[in-house]
């Protein structure tokens, strides 16, 4: 029997009902789930109950007395899959990727020398998963489990199955579908449970419905789907800067040279800050912390955020016309002249961005450092990058 079928023999054994799908391994995106019917919207494709699923409530109770009472359920969760060694999850175990697949795909394992070239956002959020990790390696390492197995646990190994937590989780607050229902608040960081088989849909920027009941969470298709079609699930409305730190890939953007692939991510957007920061001088950085406005500046197909309206006009009318902006007075915000000048001005800021991006395009093409897929993966969101802005310049300018 193949690994297949074996974990959907033993979901149907957890109650778990599917219809109309199945796993299957694609290209580029490890397994993921088909259809193997035409499925109209709305069919219930898969019912899990709230018992089949892996919570802080399933964490064996040798792990939890070894942390303290609030340890993060990421860190335990990643604990009782690296020490899991019970039949009980063999058929679940046998479908998750490789470690090899995790570490080759996820920023979080490769070489620190690559993650200079990881846009802003996606290094800011490295570096809090990157604090998040070492915490619960910590509180694990320290713990009264460890000693006993340093010589067969390694850092790394641990960071495998913290990084299994992490790409597989789905959000769940449990407060009220436990019976009885919690006392306690679960903070949002902690909302994290496994669940077999539906943490095999890959994730698309529109996708079937997911939600939870009292008893069960279910995926309902939100579409039609022909025979072989891949069923996927939205994981949220992710740039691909999360997705890539998150998830360890990316969706196409919706460039110019991306724009006739299917897998365009509709919620993906370019951080600006990098292009207009330096173009403010102290005390207008100074002006904009103050009214909160430093910062956060990002484009988007369509858009240039309205934060970056606000730099951008500081740098193009008199204080006083400025703050008229901020607080909206209909004349200051009207105001044509303002805008053709602050489009003006954006237009040459990303013009200097695009030859960063070139330069910071042959860099990586210079490097020899992680493996080519990394290096690869980078070059290609840069070039989603640079895609949006020439998208932008070429709007403006129009
Ligand atoms: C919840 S799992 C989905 C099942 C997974 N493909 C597997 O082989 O087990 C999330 C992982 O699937 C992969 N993935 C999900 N959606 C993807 C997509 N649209 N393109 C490429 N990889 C994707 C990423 O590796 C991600 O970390």
């Amino acid at each position: 029997m193949d690994v297949y079928t074996e974990l959907l023999r033993w979901a149907t054994d957890q109650g778990i009902q599917i219809h109309g799908i199945e796993p299957r391994r694609l290209p580029g995106r490890g397994i993921g789930i088909v259809a193997t019917q035409q499925i109209e919207p709305d069919t219930l494709l898969l019912q899990i109950p709230i018992t089949a699923l892996r919570t802080h409530d399933t964490i064996p109770s040798p792990i939890l007395q070894a942390h303290p009472k609030d340890a993060p359920v990421h860190g335990l969760l990643a604990t009782t899959l690296a020490l899991d060694t019970t039949p009980t999850y063999a058929a679940w175990n046998a479908v998750v990727p490789s470690r090899a697949e995790v570490e080759s795909t996820l920023p979080l394992c490769w070489p620190k020398s690559l993650h200079r070239f990881l846009p802003k956002p996606a290094q800011d959020l490295l570096t809090k998963q990157a604090a998040k990790f070492e915490r619960d390696w910590s509180l694990f390492s320290t713990s009264p489990l460890f000693p006993s197995l340093s010589s067969s646990l390694s850092k790394e190994t641990y960071k495998y199955n913290w990084l299994l937590v992490n790409t597989r989780t789905f959000y769940h607050d449990p407060t009220f579908s436990s019976s009885p229902p919690k006392k306690k608040k679960v903070p949002r960081d902690d909302r994290m449970v496994l669940q077999p088989v539906a943490d095999l849909f890959n994730h698309a920027d529109a996708g079937c419905a997911v939600s939870f009941d009292e008893d069960s969470f279910t995926i309902t298709a939100d579409r039609r789907y022909t025979p072989g079609e891949e069923v996927r699930i939205c994981y949220g409305r992710h740039t691909n800067d999360f997705l890539l730190v998150e998830y360890g890939f990316i969706l196409a953007s919706n460039t110019v040279s991306d724009k006739n692939d299917t897998e365009v991510n509709k919620w993906d957007e370019v951080s600006l800050d990098e292009a207009l920061l330096p173009e403010l001088s102290t005390a207008q950085k100074e002006r904009l912390a103050e009214t909160n406005f430093l910062g956060g500046y990002v484009l988007d197909a369509e858009t240039v955020c309205y934060r970056s309206q606000v730099a951008l006009r500081m740098l193009v009318v008199s204080l006083a016309r400025w703050r008229a902006f901020v607080d909206g007075e209909d004349e200051a915000v009207d105001d044509e002249e303002a805008q053709e000048k602050a489009d003006r001005l954006l237009v040459r800021i990303l013009k200097k961005y695009v030859v960063r991006i070139e330069g910071r395009l042959d860099e990586i093409d210079e490097c020899e450092d992680g493996e080519p897929s990394q290096r690869q993966m980078l070059a290609q969101r840069w070039r989603q990058i640079q895609g949006l802005v020439e998208k932008t310049i070429a709007r403006l300018e129009a």
